[in-house]
């Protein structure tokens, strides 16, 4: 009698796998995983100024300017260990960050970016999750690898860029 209850029981039990795997409407994604902030971005309105503030008042190892054309600003990153604060200034008359600037005239905060181990399979994850990807597909950027922007109303109101590690 036990061992009839047991295979009665085995058998139940293989029918909720087999019917779980055959019902199953969660879309295949690769694992993927964050990791560290690779920088911290500050949109300002005079980037010579900002990028003497660190380089000559804190003493900061501070980069050249450059141009970022496919992203609309220049750039000059400001290395601190093992992470980075990246200042932004406008760059031709579409740049994305002049809103910004507009409603902040002195500066602010303008992103976080954050590394992940596999941007393709987050960019498929977080878009079947509902946050909005402000390109459709990934671009190269600043360190020459993809990268991509999450829209801040769908981060807690924090514009997040994801960048391949
Ligand atoms: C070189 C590269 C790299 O590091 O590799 C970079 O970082 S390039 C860095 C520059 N590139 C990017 O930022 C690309 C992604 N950004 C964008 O597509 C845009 O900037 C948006 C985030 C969509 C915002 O565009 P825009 O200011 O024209 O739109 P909008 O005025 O309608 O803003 C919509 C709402 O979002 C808010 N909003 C705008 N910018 C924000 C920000 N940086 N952080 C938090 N909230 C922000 C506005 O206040 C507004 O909220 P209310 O409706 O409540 O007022
Ligand atoms: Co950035």
């Amino acid at each position: 009698m036990a061992g009839l209850t047991r295979f009665t029981r085995f058998l139940g039990e293989l029918l909720v796998k087999k019917n779980a795997r055959a019902f199953s409407i969660t879309p295949f994604v690769a694992d993927w995983k964050v990791g560290k902030i690779n920088h911290v971005a500050i949109a300002v309105p005079d980037i010579e100024k900002t990028a003497s503030m660190y380089r000559d008042v804190l003493k900061a190892k501070v980069s050249e300017k450059h141009a970022q054309p496919e992203h609309g600003v220049y750039t000059v990153f400001v290395e601190l260990g093992d992470t980075k604060i990246e200042l932004l200034n406008p760059m031709g008359e579409k740049s994305p960050i002049q809103g910004f600037l507009d409603k902040n005239k002195s500066g602010g905060m303008h992103h976080i970016c954050l590394e992940v181990s596999d941007i393709e399979a987050a960019m498929k994850d977080l878009k079947a999750k509902n946050i909005r990807l402000l390109s459709e597909t990934a671009k190269i950027g600043a360190h020459g690898k993809p990268v991509v922007f999450l829209h801040p109303k769908d981060c807690n109101g924090v514009l997040v860029e994801l960048e391949q590690e």
